[in-house]
């Protein structure tokens, strides 16, 4: 299914879980891992990002002008899953699952994600997608979700860690490459970022989950505990 450039879609009708953070701390597989465990949808925003950043590469716009770089949306042609056991992102007939965790897409990404035009339509296209889950929930993760896609979500946290973890754990993923390169590559693109969204602290209302000391298990129990006393809470 291609998801058309439309309008924002309402996220009322279903649990929506919000999860911000820095490079490499962890949300993709997190919020995929406590998806598959509660039964929910599972969003990746940055997959989007990528896929765009891909389609831009080929369409041959000038990366560092805003306006060349939003010349490109009109033919950005997205399908992203959101099923966490099948994930898949095509553009138009490409599957670009794989070649958008590369380093070329990794090195530009910032570029088109600073882009106010490429924010707005990437954010419908987001709300379309979570409105379009059949799922109870939903658990949506990025840079900008706790405060831009959906700030009303019931449940927002910002899963962090410290630098050195998140930097070793990108590193122990990416062997064959230079753990120094690694790491530099994942502090410049924070600091691309971070000039454009605030995901370091968390805004009002979001819960921390900083797994600096905790495994990849506990943090996943540690972000649903954050669900459940959130949605008990409302009840
Ligand atoms: N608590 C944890 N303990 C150990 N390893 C973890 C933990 N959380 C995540 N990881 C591992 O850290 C690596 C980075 O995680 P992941 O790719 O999910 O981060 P991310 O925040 O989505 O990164 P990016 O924004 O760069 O895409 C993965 O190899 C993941 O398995
Ligand atoms: N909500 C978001 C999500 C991502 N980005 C940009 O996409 C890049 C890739 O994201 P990953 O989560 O896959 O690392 C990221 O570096 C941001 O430039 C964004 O702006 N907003």
């Amino acid at each position: 299914m291609t998801t058309p450039l439309t309008d924002p879609v309402s996220l009322d009708d279903r649990v929506v879980v919000a999860v911000d953070g820095p490079a490499g701390s962890g949300k993709s597989s997190v919020s995929k891992a406590v998806a598959r465990k509660l039964g929910y949808a599972y969003l990746d925003t940055g997959a989007a990002y990528r896929a765009f950043a891909w389609h831009a590469q080929r369409a041959d716009v000038e990366l560092e002008d805003a306006a060349s770089v939003a010349s490109a949306l009109p033919t950005f042609a997205l399908a992203e899953a959101t099923d966490p056991d099948d994930f898949f992102v095509r553009v138009g007939e490409h599957d670009v699952t794989e070649a958008i965790r590369g380093p070329s897409v990794t090195g530009v990404v910032s570029l088109v994600a600073r882009v106010p035009e490429v924010r707005a339509a990437l954010t419908a296209i987001f709300r379309r997608l979570a409105a379009e889950t059949a799922q109870p929930g939903i658990v949506i993760e990025g840079r900008d979700i706790t405060t831009a896609v959906a700030p009303d979500a019931p449940v927002r946290v910002l899963l962090t860690a410290s630098e050195e973890v998140r930097m070793g754990r990108r590193s122990a993923e990416l062997t064959g490459h230079s753990p120094e390169v690694v790491g530099e590559q994942l502090k410049a693109r924070d600091r691309a970022d971070s000039r454009v969204v605030d995901f370091m602290t968390a805004a009002d209302g979001v819960t921390t989950v900083d797994s600096t000391e905790l495994n990849f298990d506990e943090t996943v129990d540690a972000v649903i505990a954050v669900i459940e006393s959130r949605i008990h809470s409302r009840t």
